[in-house]
């Protein structure tokens, strides 16, 4: 099975193109491809497969083998490798994914080419996001995690890219042990399908600084669909204007929530690594 090796600021996936379907056996196939000791390694597996309304479809799988609804960074390496491998592909692509429709742009050439990317209006109610919070929607509310008998409340903000997030501020997201706490979040009972965990730490009105414990994966260098909900959640709070840079561990992240069309878009690059065959 031949794949290629991408990444969007180190969040990596090995993609497969050429199948008409995801496979019976996906989830396993998956664990066993982003293995990062047994297999090729990778944050996850991303299938480019026929679409009767777009371009082409995404489907992603998390290294642990669970399907996600979207992902940001992989929207933007599929277009690319679509742009530059379907002869005739046009720089506006459409692809659809578990989470809908989105329209993606390629802009400038070469080392500047980057990705835009429509990733749609975030959904704030809280039986859609899902979250199992009272109250329409879920900002500035409080869930309570122990680790191994030490207490913490954490202030969060809950909003659905198409996939789940809970996004929390705090004083130093660079520096935060992501790993002790994100595993409570992502597992807590107010979120049915489990949640994306984003710490960060607001800079100014149009900047900020997140790390991310990704639901399926662990702490990633980058997560797209985190940083578009990490805006909109610090934008509903007060605490940021309508487009910032978000500074993620493997680069920046231009979003911006547009006030007239409520539509997130997200702007970053995309690289290609390597190809090879897989033969288990
Ligand atoms: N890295 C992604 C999100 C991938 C899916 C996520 N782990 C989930 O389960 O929702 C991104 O760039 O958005």
């Amino acid at each position: 099975m031949k794949f290629t090796k991408m990444h969007g600021l180190g969040n990596d996936f090995v993609i497969i193109a050429g199948e008409t379907r995801l496979p019976v056996e996906a989830g396993k196939l998956a664990r066993n491809i982003c293995d990062r000791h047994t297999g090729i390694g990778a944050d996850g597996l991303v299938y480019i497969l026929p679409s009767a309304i777009a371009d082409f479809r995404m489907r992603i799988l998390n290294a642990d083998g669970s399907e996600a609804e979207q992902c940001g960074n992989a929207v933007r390496c599929v277009a690319l490798y679509y742009y530059e491998r379907i002869s005739g592909a046009r720089q506006a692509l459409t692809v659809e994914t578990q989470a809908g429709v989105q329209r993606v742009w390629l802009e400038g050439d070469g080392m500047d080419r980057l990705v835009r990317v429509d990733m749609g209006r975030p959904v704030l109610a809280s039986k859609d996001i899902p979250a199992a919070v009272e109250g329409e929607t879920v900002v500035d509310r409080t869930l309570q995690v122990n680790n191994r008998g030490e207490e913490r409340a954490y202030t969060f903000t809950a909003v659905s890219m198409g996939n789940p997030h809970a996004v929390i501020e705090v004083e130093d997201a660079r520096g935060y042990p992501l790993e002790q706490w994100g595993p409570l979040v992502e597992t807590h009972p107010y979120f049915p399908n489990k949640t994306n965990v984003e710490f960060i730490t607001i800079r100014s009105r149009d900047e900020m600084d997140m790390r991310v414990w990704e639901r399926g994966v662990g702490q990633t260098m980058a997560c797209g669909t985190g940083a578009c909900a990490a805006l909109v959640a610090s934008v509903l709070r007060g605490r940021a204007d309508r487009r910032a840079l978000v500074h993620l561990k493997g680069g920046d992240l231009l979003i911006e929530w547009n006030e007239e069309d409520g539509r997130v878009y997200m702007t970053g690059p995309a690289v290609t690594v390597f190809e090879g065959e897989w033969n288990r």
